[in-house]
């Protein structure tokens, strides 16, 4: 039984997959943080938050059995990724179920801005009647400046559209057909700000967007501009637009989210010229459902060890790519498990080789699962989200490269693994319509089927060595399901894969390697 911890509110329809499932307990506590956070994340197997929660490294380091930390939403700025990742903990977010909520939001606080709305509005439930101070301007052939266009700000720029408005933005990943599919005009930063009437910012709060918005942006812009904020508190430099307000640069700002939220009393709150609403953008019931239904179906997917979509902290797999790369899942694990257990020193290198059809192929999710496999029986806590970051925290130098060589397969590849001492490679194929088979093991030609209960033994190649090898074994009682050898030359180095019914007693081992010609025994289990 799997335990799904929700610390934040989510809509109840939107959960009902969860709350249905017979594997999942669901448990929600509103509002949990601290020590009774901490206590509660213990045994949860997910835990799935919105804005509010954070999710520490404390936090995340507390949950002996978390695997996935679920954002019922897009920015995942109160989770702390690294901190997830270094664990093995899977983030995924619901990125496009409140795209239409937050432009509808930001193009609502849009018109509130130009028409002094909510002012009116205080003005008129307190009796008042003052038609003059209310004076707005219109969005009609009003130019205005886009900053990230991403999923939302592109959603935006329709709905500015539609009201005639000039749109211009700014994104570092706008291309220029893109840009002119959706009827706008790309521009430099320096021209989007100088240009707008209306500047809105939808970027995520990074490194490069805190504060994107200062005091030396503000001095660029037209006299007169009035700004959005609907993406991160953080991305306006909030002093500075407090001074461009009292300066009379800007005429107003609209802000549904602030640096430190909730923001209290705010002296951005003391201008008439500002508005604001308490981080709604997707705070509608549609929204809600979206995301809760996408979080939702995300964590049964990743607690049922089934394929998922979108993980933060991994990089994402396109559908199609992923039903190509499927049917070589099993043989690189297979492969990596094999070579793993071969390695009994520290591994300094690992080199995954792709040749035939592999070589045109996207193969990095290959190389991550390769090396999950390779390095479990090395580290402990090591899984397919933190397996690069181990292996470089570790020292472990990856190389993943393509061969035009694939030795007569359709597809091919080997993993080698360096240690200070020794060196080991295994190769592989899928043979069509059989599945995974090992080719080669240390250059030694061979056809075993990856599975099962494994004796690999290195010895000379001299007559009676594999007679002796299955008269001990048998007067043990442990039955040979199938056995290959393999060998270099006559007479020489030589290798025997045995497929056994069941490990073998240690007694067993050691009197196997007590035979003359054997040199070494080990067990692999794959
Ligand atoms: N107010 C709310 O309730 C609410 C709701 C949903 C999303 N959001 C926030 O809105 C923002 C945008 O969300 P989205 O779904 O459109 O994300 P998105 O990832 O689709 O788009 C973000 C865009 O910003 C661009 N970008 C990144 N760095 C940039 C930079 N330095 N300058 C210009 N552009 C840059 C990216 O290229 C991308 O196209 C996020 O911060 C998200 O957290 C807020
Ligand atoms: O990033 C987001 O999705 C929004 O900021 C929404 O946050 P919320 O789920 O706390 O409303």
């Amino acid at each position: 039984m799997y335990k799904v911890l929700i610390t934040d509110p989510l809509s109840d329809h939107g959960i009902e997959k969860l709350l249905q499932a017979e594997d999942v307990e669901v448990v929600r506590k509103v509002g949990l943080t601290g020590d009774d956070l901490l206590l509660e994340i213990e045994s949860a197997d997910a835990l799935l938050v919105r804005s509010q929660t954070k999710v520490t490294e404390e936090v995340i380091n507390k949950g002996r059995r978390l695997k996935v930390i679920a954002r019922a939403g897009v920015g995942v700025d109160n989770i702390d990724v690294p901190a997830a990742t270094k664990k093995g903990v899977i983030v995924v977010n619901a990125p496009d179920g409140n795209t239409i909520s937050t432009a509808e939001h930001t193009f609502a606080m849009l018109i509130s801005l130009a028409r002094n709305i909510p002012q009116a509005h205080r003005t008129v439930v307190q009796g008042e009647w003052n038609r003059k101070a209310f004076v707005g301007v219109e969005l009609n052939q009003k130019t205005l400046s886009i900053i990230g266009f991403g999923r939302i700000g592109s959603e935006l720029a329709k709905r500015a559209k539609a009201f005639r408005m000039n749109v211009v933005a700014f994104d570092p990943y706008l291309t220029e057909e893109r840009a002119e599919k959706f009827g706008i005009k790309k521009a430099s930063f320096d021209e989007a700000i100088s240009v707008g009437d209306f500047i809105t910012v939808h970027t995520p709060l990074t490194k490069e967007t805190r504060h994107l918005i200062n005091h030396n942006v503000f001095a660029k812009m037209k006299d007169g501009v009035r700004i959005l904020n609907c993406a991160r508190g953080g991305i306006i430099e909030e002093s500075a637009l407090y001074d461009a307000i009292v300066s009379g640069k800007v005429a107003g700002a609209a802000l549904d989210v602030f640096e430190v939220e909730p923001p209290g009393n705010h002296p951005l709150f003391s201008l008439p010229q500002v508005i604001a609403t308490p981080h709604l953008g997707a705070s509608t019931i549609e929204a809600q459902e979206n995301v809760a239904v996408d979080v939702s179906e995300e964590v049964l997917h990743i607690l049922r060890g089934e394929p998922f979509k979108n993980a933060v902290n991994l990089p994402s797999i396109p559908a199609e790519l992923q039903q190509k790369l499927a049917p070589y899942q099993e043989l690189v694990e297979k492969l990596g498990h094999f070579v793993g257990q071969m390695t009994t020193e520290a591994i300094k290198e690992i080199t995954i080789t792709y040749a035939g059809e592999l070589a045109d192929r996207e193969v990095a999710p290959l190389t991550r699962m390769m090396l999950k496999s390779a390095l479990s029986h090395h580290l402990a806590e090591i899984n397919y989200v933190n397996a690069p970051h181990v292996a470089k925290q570790r020292g472990i130098h990856v190389l993943e490269q393509k061969s035009g060589h694939s030795h007569g397969f359709t597809q091919w590849l080997n993993i080698e693994v360096k240690t200070a001492q020794s060196q080991h490679s295994v190769s592989g194929t899928l043979l069509n319509g059989f599945g995974p088979r090992i080719t080669k093991i240390d250059q030694f030609p061979v056809d075993v089927t990856p599975k099962g209960h494994l004796l690999f033994i290195q010895h000379l190649d001299q007559p009676g060595a594999i007679g002796r090898v299955g008269t001990l074994l048998g007067s043990q009682g442990i039955n040979i399901a199938t056995m290959q050898v393999g060998r270099k030359m006559a007479g020489g180095q030589a290798i025997m894969i045995l497929r056994v019914d069941k490990p073998l007693p240690n007694d067993v081992m050691e009197t196997l390697k007590q035979v003359d010609e054997i040199q070494s025994v080990m067990e692999i289990d794959l």
